[in-house]
């Protein structure tokens, strides 16, 4: 059976890799991407057959880009996975805690332990593009008054000590990462969520009526995000997750009903839901 190729962004040891060996195994072949942007056109261009990218993490919210590129981008949502993210504090052979002066990182990793560094009396920090990346760099710069947070797998692939683990800000640290494909996956009959985009003309109780379609008929909603519709200052898209499948006919009669008064209704992927595991 040939090997299905995965795009994530970052690189070798990233999270968004983890996620992916976690949920398709260890068989597959990942593909490193510099963007969020260019693991959708990985897939779009079938260089990938599925993609893997970050959407929300329960301590440091939304990743907001990635709702963007999926209005702005055909792909399908075929699956979520829950990663537990425990981070480590990685720095050269030798390097001690007290005498750091500078944490690199991605965004979201310095979000996720921003109590953490500061209990540890580090108030510098800088943006690197993924967490793995930021393990490469201080490889390639020595300094042992810079470190950087990743991932111990990413500390092994580098070859750089560890200063301390778990240094996230609360213990329930989860990232949902959803899988990218180009064809639709067939509606799972039960266990499924569904995720949807619309938009609504600005009038009172315009996003009241917008769920009610869902509330009186008992589907239980798990998120809800809005973003700019840009062009159109004041006016919203708004994202919304679903536990329900398409195949069921109450989901069927709700999209039906919303349809009725959304200007703009996208399906963006129903796909098996993933439980959140216990921390
Ligand atoms: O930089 C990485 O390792 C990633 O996979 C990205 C990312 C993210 O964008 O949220 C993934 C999981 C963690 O929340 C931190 C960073």
């Amino acid at each position: 059976m040939p090997v299905k190729t995965i795009a994530f962004q970052g690189e070798h040891g990233a999270f968004s890799e983890s996620a992916a060996l976690e949920y398709f195994g260890s068989h597959i072949q990942t593909l490193p991407c510099d963007t969020f942007e260019a693991v959708f056109e990985a897939v779009e261009q079938g260089k990938a057959e599925w993609g893997i990218i970050p959407i929300e993490n329960s301590l440091a919210g939304s990743v907001h880009q990635n709702y963007d590129l999926l209005l702005s981008h055909a792909l399908h949502i075929a699956g979520e996975y829950y990663l537990r993210i425990r981070h480590c504090l990685i720095g050269w052979p030798g390097a001690k805690i007290e005498n750091l002066q500078k944490v690199i990182s991605h965004p979201q990793a310095l979000a996720q332990c921003r109590e953490t560094l500061q209990r540890m009396g580090i108030s510098r920090t800088e943006p690197v593009y993924d967490t793995a990346g930021a393990v490469r760099l201080l490889r390639e710069h020595p300094d042992p008054t810079v470190a950087a947070i990743a991932s111990r797998r990413a500390a092994e692939v580098y070859q750089m000590s560890i200063l301390a683990e778990g240094i996230e800000d609360h213990a329930a640290n989860f990232t949902r990462f959803l899988i990218l494909s180009r064809e639709a996956v067939a509606p799972p009959p039960s266990q499924s969520k569904t995720s949807i985009v619309f938009t609504l003309n600005n009038r009172p109780g315009a996003l009241f009526r917008a769920l009610s379609v869902f509330a009186l008929r008992e589907i239980d909603l798990a998120k809800i995000e809005s973003r700019p519709l840009v062009g159109k200052p004041g006016e919203y898209l708004f994202y919304v997750d679903f536990f329900g499948s398409l195949a069921d006919q109450v989901v069927h009669r709700a999209l039906e009903n919303l349809k009725e008064f959304a200007p703009m209704l996208r399906i963006l992927g129903c796909y098996p839901f993933h439980p959140l595991p216990s921390s």
